[in-house]
C-alpha cells in the first residue's frame, strides 16, 4: 500500500459514520455487479452514469447514451493505462475519449489483457486524469469493491429538458451514489464491523477453538476470527496471524501459492503456543477477488509475475487493508499483538491503525515444488522477509 493510501486511511478515520451511505453503496456494488448502470454524483453535483466494462456489450452501450444524452468515455486504472502503452501521470484513474470509436469491441480489448487480440483503439484518442474523487474515479473504485475489473464506462448525464433528477432516475430505474462515500465504504464497513456469530469448533489441530463472525450493518463482506485455546491481554501481548482468503490455496490445497501452509501453520504454531487468533479476512486475492485472481493466474501462465499480473488486470500490486483487522482486535481486547508473517505492509498498516506489533513471529514455509517463483517474487518486489 502506498503512503498516500495509508494517510487517506489515517484521515478516514476521524470521519463520521453514515450508515445511509454503506447502504447505498452496497446497492450500488449489487447493480454493477448485476451488469446495471449506476448514477454517481461528485462533489459539485454533477453526476455521471457509470457501466462495469464486464457489462459492456453494443446494446449496452446504446442505452448509456440514450439515458445519459452524451458520448460516454472509458475510465481505467493508472497501472491499466500504462499497461497499454499510455502516458500517464500520477492521477490514479485516466478516462479515454473516443468518440463513437468506443464500440464494446475496443473497450474489452482495453481493459481485458487476458484477451488475445490486444489493445486496439482505431482514431484519436483523448486521454485525461482523473481524481478519486470525480464520478470517473469513484466509479473505478466501486467496479473494485464489487470485485470486478477495475474499469467502467461512463457517461455524464444531460437532463432532458423540463426532467427533473428524481423523475429521471424514476424512469430509468437507477439508483444514485456519491463519490465520497463509495471512497469512505471500507473504512466505515471495517468501523462497523459487529459481531454476529460465535461458535466452538474443534480443528485437527488445535481442539479449544472457537470462530467469531464479524458484519458490517449493511450486510457486507464478513471477517471471521478464529480464536484459539483462551488468549488474554493479560498474559502480554496476543500472537495472532492475519490471514487473507484463499479459496485456492486454503480449500483445495492449490500448490501455486503458500496460503494453504500458512494457514493449517498458523492453526498449529498457535496451538503450540497456547492460545492466539487467526484473522481470516475476506481478501481473496490480495483483494482483487477471486474473478480477478484467476485472471492473474492466466496472465502468470503465460510468464508474468504475481505483481505484473495485477497491474496488467489495473489493480494495485496489492489492494488489502487491514482495517477490519484491528477493528476486531479491538474488539476482542487485544490491542497489542505478536504477528506471523513475513510482510511488512501488515506491520506496517495495523501500527497505523492502532494496533501494537510488539514484534514480528517469522512464518515462512519451504517452496512446494511449484511455488517458487511465486515466494521469489515476494521477496523481491514485496519486500517480504524470507
Ligand atoms: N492477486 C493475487 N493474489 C494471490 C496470488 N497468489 C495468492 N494470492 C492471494 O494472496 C493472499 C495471501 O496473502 P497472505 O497469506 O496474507 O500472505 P502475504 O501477504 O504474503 O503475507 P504473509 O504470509 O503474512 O507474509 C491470499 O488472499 C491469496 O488469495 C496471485 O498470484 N495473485
Ligand atoms: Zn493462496
Amino acid at each position: 500500500m502506498t503512503s498516500s493510501r495509508l494517510a487517506k486511511l489515517q484521515d478516514d478515520l476521524s470521519q463520521p459514520l453514515d450508515q445511509t451511505a454503506l447502504r447505498a453503496v452496497d446497492r450500488a456494488i449489487c447493480e454493477l455487479r448485476r451488469g446495471d448502470p449506476v448514477v454517481v454524483e461528485d462533489m459539485e453535483g454533477g453526476i455521471a452514469l457509470a457501466l462495469s466494462v464486464e457489462a459492456v456489450s453494443a446494446p449496452a452501450l446504446n442505452r448509456i447514451k440514450a439515458m445519459a444524452g452524451t458520448v460516454p468515455v472509458l475510465a481505467v486504472t493508472r497501472p491499466r493505462a500504462a499497461a497499454i502503452g499510455l502516458q500517464t501521470s500520477s492521477a490514479p484513474v485516466l478516462k479515454l475519449a473516443l468518440g463513437a470509436g468506443l464500440t464494446a469491441e475496443v473497450i474489452h480489448d482495453l481493459v481485458d489483457p487476458t484477451r488475445r487480440a490486444g489493445p486496439n483503439a482505431d482514431g484519436a484518442m483523448t486521454v485525461e486524469a482523473a481524481e478519486l474523487e470525480t464520478r470517473e474515479g469513484a466509479a473505478v473504485a466501486l467496479a473494485k469493491l464489487a470485485r470486478l475489473l477495475p474499469a467502467v464506462v461512463a457517461a455524464s448525464v444531460r437532463l432532458p429538458r423540463g426532467v427533473t433528477l428524481e423523475n429521471w432516475l424514476d424512469k430509468n430505474d437507477l439508483m444514485m451514489v456519491r463519490a465520497r462515500d463509495i471512497l469512505d465504504y471500507q473504512t466505515h464497513a471495517a468501523r462497523t464491523l459487529t459481531l454476529v456469530g460465535d461458535a466452538s469448533v474443534p480443528l485437527v489441530d488445535a481442539e479449544n477453538t472457537r470462530i467469531l463472525a464479524f458484519r458490517p450493518p449493511d450486510g457486507g463482506v464478513e471477517h471471521l476470527a478464529i480464536v484459539i485455546g483462551e488468549p488474554s491481554a493479560d498474559d502480554g501481548p496476543v500472537l495472532i496471524r492475519l490471514h487473507s482468503e484463499c479459496f485456492t490455496g486454503d480449500l483445495l490445497g492449490s500448490l501455486r501459492c503458500d496460503c494453504g501452509d500458512q494457514l493449517r501453520g498458523a492453526i498449529a504454531e498457535i496451538s503450540r503456543h497456547g492460545s492466539g487468533v487467526v484473522l481470516y479476512l475476506a481478501q481473496e486475492g490480495r483483494g482483487i477477488g477471486l474473478v480477478n485472481k484467476l485472471r492473474a493466474y492466466q496472465l502468470q501462465d503465460d510468464g508474468f509475475d504475481t505483481v505484473e499480473a495485477n497491474e496488467m488486470l489495473g489493480f494495485d500490486a496489492d489492494e488489502r487493508i487491514y482495517l477490519p483487522a484491528a477493528e476486531m482486535l479491538r474488539q476482542l481486547g487485544f490491542p497489542q499483538v505478536r504477528l506471523l508473517t513475513n510482510n511488512p505492509d501488515k506491520l506496517r498498516q495495523l501500527a497505523r491503525c492502532g494496533i501494537e506489533v510488539v514484534d514480528r513471529v517469522p512464518h515462512v514455509f519451504p517452496s512446494n515444488g511449484h511455488n517458487a517463483a511465486y515466494l521469489r517474487t515476494k521477496a523481491e518486489r514485496s519486500g517480504h522477509m524470507f
